[in-house]
């Protein structure tokens, strides 16, 4: 598990820089399940979750949800029989911050966790 799992989100205001290249290759080692998607115009972390049926699948979607209410920082999460869907990306930047790499790694520990 990565140290990022031990990590939490740090306050960001609104002229937070975006994590640079650099950062997304060092930073996305430790989440590689994770791919960079671009939405609406802005980079977003997403992962699919395979679960055994659709209340494992709320179950999961509980538990991220309580990660993001704790951490204040929310992603966007699709609920399908089965399978989750999970993007992270911090809104008030338009696009990815160190705080989106630290909860999608903590959303793989609530994720192994389950397992
Ligand atoms: C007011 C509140 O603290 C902010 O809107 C928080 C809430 N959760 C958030 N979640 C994410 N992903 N990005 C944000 O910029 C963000 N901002």
């Amino acid at each position: 598990m990565s140290e990022l799992t031990q990590q939490s989100c740090e306050a960001c205001s609104a002229d937070a820089p975006k994590v640079t290249d650099e950062e997304k290759q060092t930073l996305g080692k430790d989440v590689p399940e994770w791919q960079v998607v671009e939405l609406d115009g802005e980079e977003q972390l997403q992962r699919v979750f395979k679960l055994k049926n659709f209340a494992q699948a709320q179950a999961f979607t509980n538990k991220v949800g309580d990660l993001a209410e704790a951490e204040n920082h929310h992603p966007a999460i699709l609920l399908e029989y089965g399978k989750v869907t999970v993007r992270w990306w911090t809104h008030k930047i338009g696009g990815l911050h160190k705080n989106d790499y630290i909860m999608a790694a903590r959303t793989d520990a609530a994720y192994e966790e389950m397992q």
